[in-house]
């Protein structure tokens, strides 16, 4: 089973250890949520993880795979993948072409390409497309593949995102606030979408501030604040930490508690 471990990372930007000293290790056939208040180091663990910025100290592994000093392409192609806060969109192109470049495929073009080099390029298009239309469909946007991105809602464009994330065919999913810009009931949709993505071969960690998803398709939740990881466990264990509660204070958080 695939696992991904966070082993004592720290990130520190001049004296701000944006994160601080996390553990953790997040197993395959779960989804395993991040939550914490602004800035408590959230998307900075997300860039650890995917090699957009070296940790300070400490170690991330797939399985027994160092990912440390990798750059971020090859951290991808070893199957981590992610979304971002801001999805980037090429508004001019198709939704489908857009997905396509999550497809990893090696599609080479130019005055080099023989007969057979055309035919096993537009074997990898073919098989790009195949793949980023079995995304679309995975979350609910199979109708959209002809449509010109610059159309699309911000909840589209997120799901959008989200598909070009599994066209790459990740062994870790990233995804960093996938229902921000969602409404309630794309976010209820998202839900269902989400527990569906969940399999053997696949870890799947969210950072979310929207609690009554993180309530509904958590089966772990990771909680973080001011660097730390300050509590971990099933989402009705952390609800009642008695450091969250305080770290929540006042927020929307107390009343998923309960759910
Ligand atoms: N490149 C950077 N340079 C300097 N400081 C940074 C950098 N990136 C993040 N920080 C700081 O690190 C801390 C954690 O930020 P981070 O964006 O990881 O938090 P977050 O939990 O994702 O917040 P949010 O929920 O608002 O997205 C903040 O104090 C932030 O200002």
């Amino acid at each position: 089973m695939t696992t991904l471990s966070v082993d004592h990372v720290v990130r520190a930007f001049g004296g701000v250890r944006a994160v601080d000293d996390v553990s953790f290790q997040a197993g395959a056939g779960s989804i395993h949520a991040i939550i914490g208040p602004n800035g408590a180091g959230k998307t900075t663990l997300f860039n650890l993880i995917s090699g957009v910025l070296p940790p300070t100290t400490g170690a991330v592994r797939l399985d027994e795979v160092s990912l440390h000093d990798k750059p971020s392409h090859q951290i991808a192609e070893l199957g981590v993948i992610r979304t971002f806060q801001h999805p980037r969109v090429f508004t001019g192109w198709t939704v489908r072409d857009n997905v396509m470049l999550g497809a990893h495929l090696e599609v080479r073009t130019g005055f080099l390409s023989t007969i057979l080099g055309v035919r096993r390029q537009r074997h990898l298009k073919a098989l790009a497309e195949e793949r980023a239309d079995a995304a679309l469909g995975e979350v609910g946007l199979g109708d959209a593949a002809d449509l010109v991105a610059g159309h699309l809602t911000t909840g589209q464009e997120r799901l959008m995102d989200m598909a070009r994330a599994l066209a790459a065919r990740p062994r870790v999913l990233l995804l960093d606030e996938p229902a921000a810009g969602l409404t309630p009931m794309e976010t209820r949709e998202l839900a269902q979408r989400l527990k569906a993505l969940k399999g053997p071969d696949r870890v799947i960690i969210v950072i979310e501030h929207d609690m009554s998803l993180v309530f509904d398709v958590a089966d772990s939740v990771m909680v973080m604040n001011q660097g730390r990881l300050i509590a971990s466990g099933s989402p009705a264990q952390v609800a009642q930490e008695a450091a969250v509660r305080e770290a929540y204070l006042g927020s929307e958080m107390l009343e998923h508690a309960g759910d």
